[in-house]
């Protein structure tokens, strides 16, 4: 296939986009080794809108003019119906004022364990409101995730969203001090990308989509788990189900 068809071929991908499943803790995640591709970013940054841009279905991801308004981690499989080959994961925005302290401080945490330990997770779209740049908890999300980035575990791209609101200079200058700042993160191994985008205009579309299949391509398949042949005795196993502690809890 002639290599002008990629971003076709990507944005005809992240077309079959389409809801999975809601989550409310790491538990209730899929099973499986498909790659998960994680929008996070500031309440109202435009995480849901960008996924339903990527889907071309105007309310895939719920947007809202409320922020906090996605509150669970939802995922949308994408690739062939029958054998999706990725997850989108919508995750809550992190800056809502006046969500109560207690649901907050739960949330933080079922975020901060998917992104620092779930082996899905391929990489990981940072939305940032293009006028604002980075603010004090997009800061600590990357210091978060700096580490898995740095070493190739997980790939990073900064959107810089609501790029129809800047003019073409303004647009420059977000571009040039979020690249600055990427700078550092920087190692021979970290895969890090930033974009302007729109989800009004379908700034950056091309390249998202890229983007996110190359990641779900690029993911190494976890290694299946074997069990090796039983050679103690010949003593049957009790039968594994849900109420026995014989049975390995999973992933
Ligand atoms: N002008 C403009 N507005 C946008 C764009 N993307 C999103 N918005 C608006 O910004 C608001 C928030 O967008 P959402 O996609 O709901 O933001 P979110 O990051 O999912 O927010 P939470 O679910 O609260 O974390 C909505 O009113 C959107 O219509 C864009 O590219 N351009
Ligand atoms: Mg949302």
């Amino acid at each position: 296939m002639p290599h002008s068809d990629a971003p076709a071929q990507a944005l005809a991908w992240a077309h079959t986009a389409r809801f999975f499943t809601t989550a409310s803790q790491l538990n209730q995640l899929p099973a499986g080794d498909l790659p998960e591709l994680a929008f996070v970013g500031r309440s109202n940054a435009g995480k849901s809108s960008s996924i339903n841009t990527l889907a071309q279905r105007r309310q895939l991801a719920f947007a809202s003019k409320t922020p906090g308004r996605t509150q669970h981690i939802n995922l949308f499989a994408i690739g062939p119906k029958d054998a999706p080959d990725a997850y989108l994961a919508d995750l809550p925005g992190y800056g809502y004022a006046t969500v109560e302290r207690g649901a907050k401080l739960r949330w933080q945490k079922v975020m901060a364990d998917y992104l620092e330990v779930r082996r899905n997770l391929a990489g990981v779209v940072l939305l940032v409101d293009s006028r604002h740049g980075f603010t004090a908890l997009d800061e600590r999300l990357l210091d978060f995730i700096t580490p898995r980035v740095s070493n190739g575990e997980i790939k990073l791209l900064v959107l810089l969203t609501k790029a129809d609101k800047l003019t073409k200079r303004e647009a420059q200058a977000s571009m040039q001090a979020a690249q600055n700042r990427l700078a550092s993160l920087a190692t021979d191994e970290a895969d890090i990308g930033v974009l302007l985008f729109s989800a009004t205009q379908r700034t950056g579309l091309e390249d998202l989509a890229e983007t996110l299949h190359a990641w779900m391509q690029a993911h190494p398949r976890l290694a299946p788990v074997t069990v090796p042949p039983d050679t103690s005795s010949s003593a049957e196993e009790p039968a594994c189900d849900d109420a026995s502690d014989a049975c390995g809890d999973g992933d």
